[in-house]
């Protein structure tokens, strides 16, 4: 892969002291009869190795896009542009969006790899568990009893019984057994990164716990980098180091998962947190945000949130805020971040310090 090698790491106000994957400026449209559709729009972020980072937003608003671009992995006729590195463990940086085919399809499997939204489904419903072990292993020249005996392991990990799993059909799992034989599956070739597009929106709370649980205990056993995709942001921040969240195909606040939880600074992440359904305040409490995300094809001039924003005003309809810094491990992107807590104030958490 030598001539996708990068000799630069670009220093940003984001960037992280080691960072596994750094994204810059990485845009996705569609150009669709009706105009040309933006769908990741101008997103820079580094991901510190051996971290969990969180991105979260609400639907459509370019999650799957965001993990998409990560891999080079955006369907046709969506065009990706950007710069995407990512920094292995030893060797050259790589531009992951400078890769032949053969090139993409090893980093995919032995750097960083994906678990997609539904992919439950992905499994062939004619082959074992085991079968679908074999055949990854196969098409990557690994050597298959190695490779077996880490799925098994990898079973074992996941609470589930190997010698079972490996001679089930598809069909004879529940669905999240499933969903943990395909997080074992992701990680037979043992990449660097997991990317986790909606990994437990299927299932119910209960068993979304205790994969996350399982997930937290993997990700130091196999010093894994993960980057969590959900419109859950209860569920992420109890699980991510970090989070990064979405608004309208754009990062709006990054910055360390407590402090955000606690200090959520973007009149968006607080109308967010209210929204979501929390056991630690009231039905009356929780609040759906009012208004419609843009439409990709006409984004607002200025700032994104501004027609739903409590702070919106006339400086917010033509000037698009650039990032300001709330900490050293935390940035915002609002032109009032420092009366968000006044204009969208909260009945847990920070606000009653
Ligand atoms: N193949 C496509 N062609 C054109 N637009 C697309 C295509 N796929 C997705 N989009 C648009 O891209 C935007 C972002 O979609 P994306 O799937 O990334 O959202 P998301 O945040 O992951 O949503 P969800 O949580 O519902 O999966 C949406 O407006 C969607 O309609």
């Amino acid at each position: 892969m030598a001539n996708n090698v990068v000799n630069t790491r670009e220093s940003t106000s984001r960037s992280a002291n080691d960072p596994i994957l750094t994204v810059r400026n990485a845009s996705v449209r569609f150009e669709m009869d009706k105009g040309v559709s933006k769908v990741l729009n101008d997103v820079t972020i580094d991901i510190e190795r051996g971290e969990t980072l969180g991105v979260v937003g609400e639907s459509g608003s370019g999650k799957s896009m965001f993990a998409d671009a990560l891999l080079d992995a955006v369907v046709d006729p969506g065009i990706l542009t950007g710069e995407i590195t990512y920094y292995p463990k030893e060797g050259d940086p790589i531009n992951v969006l400078d890769l032949e085919p053969w090139e993409l399809r090893e980093v995919r499997w032995e750097h960083i790899s994906m678990v997609f939204q539904g992919a439950m489904s992905a499994f062939n419903p004619t082959m074992t568990i085991g079968e679908h072990f074999e055949e990854t292993l196969d098409a990557h020249n690994w050597d298959k009893v190695e490779g077996l005996e880490r799925a098994k392991q990898l079973f074992s990990d996941l609470h589930l019984d190997p010698e079972r799993m490996l001679s089930s059909f598809p069909h004879e799992l529940s669905g999240g057994q499933k969903q943990r034989a395909l997080i074992a599956l992701s990680l037979i070739l043992e990449p660097e990164v997991l990317v986790m597009d909606e990994p437990t929106a299927a299932l119910d709370l209960l068993m979304q716990r205790s994969i996350l649980n399982l997930l937290y205990d993997i990700r130091d056993k196999y010093d894994l980098t993960l980057v969590f995709i959900s419109h859950d942001l209860p569920i992420v921040s109890g699980f991510a180091d970090r989070l990064a969240v979405l608004y309208a195909f754009e990062f709006v606040e990054v910055g360390e998962a407590n402090e955000i939880l606690g200090d959520a600074s973007h009149p968006y992440t607080r109308a967010l947190l209210k929204s979501t359904p929390n056991l630690e305040i009231s039905l009356e409490e929780m609040r759906p945000i009012e208004g419609e995300s843009p439409d990709p094809v006409s984004h607002p001039r200025g700032c994104s949130y501004h027609p739903r924003c409590p702070l919106g005003d006339d400086r917010c309809t033509v000037d698009d805020p650039e990032f300001s810094e709330v900490s050293a491990s935390h940035e915002v992107r609002c032109h009032y971040w420092e009366r968000a807590d006044e204009a969208v104030p909260l009945a847990f958490g920070g606000d009653d310090r």
